[in-house]
């Protein structure tokens, strides 16, 4: 993972002390990011044990302050405690920004509302970024590095109140993107809740595959299904929360698989849609929010010998060529492996006629 980059000291002097209320993946992950950036951080979880263990990774103390002395809350309980665990913040820290890192925005605020507590001082945000597993063991202080997190201000909150959450972000080494609530509910339907469905259901269809047929599985199912591995009950939650936003998602692959389904028999109409597979893909854009279209990918075979990956490793660095992403597939049916590197599309060339003088097969 990249590293943390270094921060700015004025980031720190504006947020700390900080208290991360509910120490799990999440509350963990960013509670270790500040306090290797020098941050101090106190830590808080309904199970005690967890935020026990957080406190053991260096997520930091257990020791709780004057409730007033808190200049940030971070509240990264589950989706359904968060608007219940932000009110009594709100209440029981009167100097502090309190943010939460729920992954659906709008049902958090209308709850909020319904309590008619000042939210001035509340700022919603959502990291993009975690993994298949739960609680504070499995924390890296890393996960947020270089990737977005979104902070949803409203006309309500302060500069200070919005910029104290900003740079909560910028510790973690994340970018910050500002969105409305509701944008924002519609945005992760898109990117991030409808591939957990679809994570979801090419897993649960291996249901009907046969068990001898899935010593076959190969890189594609496995990077497709990682995050099936999610936690049911988390999912449970947030897909509850942002129901209508999935419910529009899911009628528009309803359709999609309707249109497949009709042009399998049309070669051409097929690859059509196949096009538009890759063309999604690629609007993704690339590792450090780099355009794909910037990359591009030199697959080499490695052979299952001990050492090669390193000697192929040493080979690349010796070119001086950078190593924007990669990947390994496996072809059990010959003993050999091939690893797929993302590059600066500019040094590919380069990158393939070094590779082939060092005698490595290429794929592409
Ligand atoms: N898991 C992921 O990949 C991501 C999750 N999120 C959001 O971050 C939040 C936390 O998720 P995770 O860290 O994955 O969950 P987790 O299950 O790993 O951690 C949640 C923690 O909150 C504690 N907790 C439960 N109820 C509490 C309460 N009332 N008061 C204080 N602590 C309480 C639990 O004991 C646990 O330690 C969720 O709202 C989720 O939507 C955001 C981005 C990514
Ligand atoms: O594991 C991954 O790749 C994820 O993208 C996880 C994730 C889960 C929930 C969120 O609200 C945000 C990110």
């Amino acid at each position: 993972m990249t590293p943390l980059p270094p921060a700015d000291p004025r980031d720190i002097a504006s947020l700390e002390p900080v208290l991360i209320v509910g120490t799990g993946l999440i509350g963990a992950s960013i509670g270790c990011a500040l306090t290797s950036q020098g941050v101090e951080v106190h830590l808080w979880d309904l199970d005690p044990a967890n935020a026990m263990v957080a406190a053991g990774r260096g997520a930091g103390m257990l020791s709780q302050l004057d409730p007033g002395d808190y200049r940030l809350v971070v509240v990264a309980t589950p989706p359904g405690a968060v608007a219940a665990t932000v009110a009594e913040r709100l209440r029981w820290h009167p100097s502090a920004v309190v943010t939460d890192t729920a992954s659906v925005k709008s049902a958090v605020l209308s709850a909020l509302r319904e309590t008619e507590l000042d939210l001035s001082r509340y700022v919603g945000s959502h990291p993009m970024s975690g993994t298949q597993y739960t609680g504070p063991l499995t924390a890296v202080p890393e996960l947020f590095v270089d990737r977005t997190w979104v902070v949803t201000p409203r006309h309500e909150n302060s500069a200070e109140s919005v910029e104290r959450v900003r740079r909560l972000a910028r510790l973690c080494g994340a970018r910050t993107v500002s969105l409305d609530t509701r944008e924002h509910d519609t945005a992760v339907a898109e990117v991030s809740h409808l591939p957990q469905l679809m994570s979801i259901l090419t897993a649960a269809n291996l249901r009907h595959a046969q068990r001898s047929h899935l010593p076959l599985a190969g890189g594609g199912i496995r990077d497709v299904t990682r995050i099936a591995q999610s936690q049911t009950g988390m999912w449970r939650q947030i897909l509850t929360a942002n129901r209508p936003a999935v419910r529009e998602q899911l009628s528009q692959v309803r359709e999609d698989l309707d249109t497949l389904i009709g042009v399998l028999d049309n070669p051409d109409e097929l690859e059509s849609f196949l096009a538009m597979g890759r063309a999604g893909a690629r609007s993704l854009g690339g590792k450090h929010g780099k355009e794909m279209s910037e990359t591009t990918t030199v697959v080499v075979e490695i052979p299952d010998q001990p050492g090669a990956l390193a000697r192929l490793f040493a080979d690349i660095d010796r070119l001086g060529v950078n190593i924007e992403d990669l990947s390994v597939e496996h072809d059990q049916a010959r003993d050999a492996g091939f690893l797929s590197i993302e590059v600066d599309r500019t040094r590919a060339d380069d990158l393939r006629a070094w590779m082939r003088e060092h005698h490595w097969g290429l794929r592409s």
